[in-house]
C-alpha cells in the first residue's frame, strides 16, 4: 500500500489560489491551497463530528484523494467551532446492527491505516474538544496545534470500554510510555495547557486560522527535504504499528464485536448516552 503512495511523491508546480478539491461527500471537504500545495481536510458532521460509518468513509476517501493528487501535506480540522471530534459515534456501538457495526469498525481501521501511514506530512489543527477517537485522529498526525480551553485524551476507561492496542500505540508514539500508561488507565482528558506541557500537542494557537497557519508552517519545514527520503523514513518509523493492525485486522474486528456485545458494555454505553443527553437538557 505504502509503495504505490510513494510513486505520487514527485515535485509539482504551484499556482496562487485555493481550490475546493472535493465536495463529492457532504461530511468532509478538501481544500487545496494552490500556493502551498497543502490540502485541508475538514470534518463536517454536526453536531459533534461523531465518527459514524459515513463520516469515516468520507474521511478515508478524502485521505486517498489527497494522497492521489500530490498534495504537499494534509491538515486535518473541523468545521465545528468548539469540537474537533467527539470520537466514535456511540450510537454505532449501542444496540448495534450486525452488519453495520462490522462495516463501521472496518472503516475506522481503514482511516487509521491511511492517516497514520500517509506518505504526505500530516498535521492536526485541533480547534475544539478531541476525546477518544478524536484524539486517535489527532495523534495519528505528525504535528498538533490546539486552541486554548479545550480537552484531548483517550477517555475510554471512563466509559467502561478498552481502547484497542492500535489506539494505545498511537498515543504512545506521542507521549512517553509512563505518562501514556497512566493517562490511559485513568481515562485522562488533558486541557490544552496540560497537553502542551506533556507534548501531547506541539503548539497552541488563538484561532483556527492561526492553527492552520502553524500546521502549514510545520509542513513547510519539509520543503527542502527529498520527499521520497522523507516518506520512506516515516514509513520505516511507523511500519511496526501499521503491520500489526494489517496482519490482525480480522482478529481485531472480531475482538471488537465480541467486546461491544457484552451485556455489561451495552449497559455502560446506555448509561453514558443518557448522561450526555441529561447534560444537554440541564
Ligand atoms: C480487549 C480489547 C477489546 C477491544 C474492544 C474495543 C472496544 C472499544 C471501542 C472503541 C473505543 C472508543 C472510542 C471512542 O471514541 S468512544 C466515544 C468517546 N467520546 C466521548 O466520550 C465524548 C462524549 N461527548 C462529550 O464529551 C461532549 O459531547 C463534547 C465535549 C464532545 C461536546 O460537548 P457539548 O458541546 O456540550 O455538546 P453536547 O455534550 O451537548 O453534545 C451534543 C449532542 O451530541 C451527542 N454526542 C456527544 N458525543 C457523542 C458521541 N461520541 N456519540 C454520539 N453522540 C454524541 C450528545 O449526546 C448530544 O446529543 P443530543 O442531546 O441529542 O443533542
Amino acid at each position: 500500500m505504502m509503495r504505490s503512495k510513494l510513486m505520487n511523491l514527485v515535485p509539482r508546480a504551484v499556482a496562487t489560489t485555493s481550490r475546493q478539491m472535493s465536495t463529492a461527500t457532504k461530511l468532509t471537504t478538501v481544500q487545496v491551497d494552490d500556493k502551498t500545495g497543502i490540502a485541508t481536510l475538514t470534518m463536517n458532521r454536526p453536531p459533534v463530528n461523531g465518527l459514524n460509518l459515513e463520516l469515516l468513509r468520507d474521511i478515508h476517501q478524502s485521505i486517498e484523494e489527497i494522497e492521489g493528487n500530490k498534495s504537499r501535506g494534509l491538515i486535518l480540522t473541523s468545521s465545528n467551532p468548539t469540537i474537533f471530534s467527539a470520537g466514535l459515534d456511540i450510537f454505532e456501538m449501542y444496540k448495534p446492527d450486525k452488519e453495520r457495526i462490522r462495516a463501521f469498525w472496518t472503516a475506522l481501521q481503514d482511516v487509521w491505516l491511511a492517516l497514520y501511514g500517509s506518505s504526505v506530512p500530516t498535521a492536526a489543527a485541533i480547534n475544539g474538544h478531541s476525546p477518544a477517537g478524536g484524539c486517535l485522529l489527532a495523534t495519528s498526525c505528525e504535528y498538533r496545534v490546539m486552541l486554548p480551553k479545550y480537552t484531548i485524551g483517550l477517555n475510554e476507561t471512563k466509559l467502561g470500554i478498552v481502547a484497542p492496542k492500535w489506539f494505545m500505540s498511537t498515543f504512545e508514539s506521542v507521549l512517553p510510555r509512563r505518562l501514556a500508561e497512566r493517562a490511559l488507565n485513568q481515562g485522562r482528558m488533558f486541557t490544552t495547557e496540560e497537553a502542551l506541557a506533556v507534548g501531547l500537542v506541539d503548539e497552541v494557537a488563538n484561532s483556527k486560522e492561526e492553527a492552520i497557519a502553524k500546521c502549514a508552517q510545520f509542513i513547510g519545514t519539509f520543503a527542502k527535504v527529498n520527499p521520497l527520503a522523507r516518506a520512506l523514513t516515516k514509513q520505516q518509523l511507523r511500519a511496526e504499528e501499521l503491520k500489526q493492525l494489517e496482519d490482525e485486522r480480522v482478529q481485531d474486528l472480531e475482538k471488537f464485536i465480541f467486546f461491544v456485545n457484552q451485556p455489561a458494555v451495552q449497559k455502560g454505553l446506555g448509561i453514558y448516552l443518557e448522561s450526555l443527553k441529561k447534560k444537554a437538557t440541564k
